[in-house]
């Protein structure tokens, strides 16, 4: 069983058999009515899933899933429609349309409804997938609207804005059941594999994602077409379960209440999608019989109007002022009840480090508006060896690190590594080239486990058939952190936070690791224990080591050569001893009155 496999089957079975035990009772002994609420469920169940599969990995609300369950909806009913309606529904069906139209099975209708769900979600999320946060979110927005309009002003296919009848129904509660465990499965696996991961990884830190070898465009894109062929299955499940429907009933409405169920359950989980659906169905079946004036305990309530909407927007009110992950966290059920055994780790993973291997700064220049932040900066980072970067404030270090890793590409000059220009490559294919990276304020993804922020990395370089979460161990112990596998990254204290980048960095299995003020913060005996760690990195993995620090101790004690900047200029490159008595040093240092006193 592949790596996460195992967890993911445990995790769909947890989630499918209360699916089926309510379906089951649902069927054989509830009342026609209750049935139906469950068959609703269910539908809803899929549609709320494909919304996870896309925003709680990525972390971008979409708007897209009402429009993609419309597709879905009348790109079924037209293949299925009772051909006896169509002359009287839709007399101006254009003629290649009118010869396919009508007739077909469900499962015939089904697959051609995704066809076409599939097909716009592609033709959407090449660009769609460019954009992140609020961006991307107001895209979704804007597809749905499309869509929205589009039905409506597609009068010969769609009867625009007027019911579409004849629509055979078929859709029991098993039928429902099926779909909603196909999808939870489908969900469930994808948030376990590496693709699932990585964009995890990106929804807490794109940046630090991107520097782990993360394709960010790549997953965001997988994850929209999945999700939206997942919540398109449950529009053709909803058009067969209604008979007749508008393109009004896939619009904002509908669209509030997916949100409203997947943001009550939890969007970080599929668990949190099939648990917060029960209970805002549940609580939408209730408000709507009190709102039309209910009688209950023999008292006649009278009607109020808009009660659903208020009750449910205020619940999801309270929820998010208590939970903000909402009632099921950021924990699949599956892994609170099974936690996964710790995986072995492998042995300690070879560096790409050979003599053979090469980073060169040649003439680096970077300009920010006016301001010169490096000028011709040139120098090499020799492989097995640790150079340090020093200078004071403002110097153009951390620019420095971040022109090298393609970050903030350089204005002039060029980074060569192993005789490629940087520049030319994208920036998430950097790290899988020999380019590992810490960064000076923290960037971890706060919400994976520590285990989960070193594996992302473990599998950007991973082989076919590789075990990453072996190889993630491996470099775990390299910083002694093994036995912390399990716990949230956020949970760690500083110091360990600091050792968990390098960690990450170092599952990069990379020729050079570039450490952006890696001891910055840290008490005396952690700092000792990571000069401790950098030495050994050094001496077991070959690797070339380039360390941005603000502590001359530790470069003082650590390094073997040792390159100044001052004012976005290099002023001296040398070995530790030559670096200390340099006049220039000593002046960008302490001033000129002061060196000359
Ligand atoms: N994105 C940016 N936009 C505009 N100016 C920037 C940007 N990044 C850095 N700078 C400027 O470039 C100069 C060099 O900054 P940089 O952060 O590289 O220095 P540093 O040596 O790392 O400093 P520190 O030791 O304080 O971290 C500074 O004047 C900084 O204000």
């Amino acid at each position: 069983m592949p790596r996460l496999g195992m967890q993911a089957v445990k995790g769909t079975i947890t989630l499918a058999l209360p699916l089926i035990a309510l379906t089951v009772i649902a069927e054989l002994f509830l009342p026609a009515a209750l049935a139906r609420l469950a068959t609703l469920y269910l539908i809803y169940v899929t549609a709320v899933v494909g919304m996870q599969i896309y925003s709680g990995n990525s972390g971008i609300i979409s708007f897209g899933q009402a429009g993609f369950m419309a597709l879905g909806a009348y790109g079924s009913a037209l293949l299925t429609i009772q051909p006896a309606v169509i002359s009287t529904s839709l007399p101006d069906l254009p003629g290649w349309l009118a010869a396919i139209a009508g007739g077909q099975s469900l499962p015939v209708g089904m697959a051609g409804a995704l066809l076409l769900v599939g097909l716009v979600a592609t033709v959407f999320g090449l660009p769609l997938s460019r954009l992140g946060g609020a961006a991307a979110s107001i895209a979704t927005l804007g597809f749905l609207v499309i869509v929205h309009v589009t039905l409506v002003a597609s009068t010969d296919i769609t009867r625009g804005s007027q019911t579409f009848f004849g629509v055979p129904r078929g859709v029991s509660a098993f039928t429902a059941l099926v779909v909603a465990l196909v999808a939870v499965a489908v969900a469930r696996l994808y948030r376990g594999t590496r693709a699932g991961l990585a964009l995890r990884a990106a929804r807490e830190d794109e940046v630090a994602a991107r520097a782990s070898g993360v394709n960010v465009v790549r997953e965001r894109f997988l994850a929209w077409v999945l999700g939206g062929l997942v919540s398109g299955a449950a529009g053709v499940l909803l058009a067969h379960f209604l008979g007749a429907f508008s393109p009004k009933d896939f619009h904002f409405n509908l669209t509030f209440l997916l949100m409203s169920m997947l943001i009550l359950g939890g969007i970080s989980t599929v668990s949190g999608a099939v648990g917060g659906t029960a209970l805002i169905v549940v609580m939408v079946d209730l408000l709507r019989r009190l709102e039309g004036g209910a009688e209950v305990l023999g008292l006649q309530l009278p009607e109020v109007f808009g009660l659903t909407d208020i009750g449910v927007g205020l619940v999801i009110l309270a929820v998010m002022y208590r939970l903000r992950d909402g009632l099921f966290g950021l924990r699949e059920v599956d892994e609170r009840l099974f936690p996964e055994p710790a995986a072995a780790a492998a042995p300690v993973a070879p560096s790409g480090a050979t003599d053979q291997v090469s980073l060169t700064v040649e003439g680096v220049g970077r300009r920010f508006s006016g301001l010169v932040a490096l000028e011709d900066v040139s120098f090499s980072v020799r492989p097995g060896l640790v150079t340090g970067l020093i200078g004071p404030n403002g110097a153009g270090k951390s620019t420095l690190i971040n022109a090298i890793c393609g970050i903030v590409p350089p204005s002039s000059g060029r980074v060569l590594l192993n005789g490629t220009d940087t520049a030319l490559v994208p920036v998430h294919e950097i790290p899988s080239r020999g380019l590992g990276r810490t960064f000076q304020n923290i960037r971890l993804f706060r919400n994976l486990s520590v285990l989960e922020n070193v594996t992302v990395a473990a599998d950007a370089v991973a082989g076919p058939g590789e075990d990453s979460r072996a190889a993630a161990m491996a470099a775990l112990a390299v910083v002694g952190m093994q036995g912390l596998a399990a716990r949230p990254a956020s949970s760690l204290p500083y110091g360990a936070q600091r050792r968990l980048e390098i960690a990450r960095a170092l599952a990069l299995r990379p020729s050079f690791l570039l450490l952006d003020e890696p001891a910055a913060g840290m008490n005396p005996a952690e700092t000792d224990a990571l000069i401790a760690v950098l030495r050994q990195i050094r001496a077991d993995h070959r690797i070339g080591l380039l360390v941005v620090e603000h502590d001359l101790k530790l470069i003082m004690r650590l390094c073997d050569h040792i390159v100044v900047l001052n004012k976005g200029q290099m002023i001296a490159e040398g070995p530790p001893e030559h670096i200390r008595a340099d006049p220039a040093v000593i002046e960008a240092y302490i001033g000129k009155r002061r060196a000359a006193a």
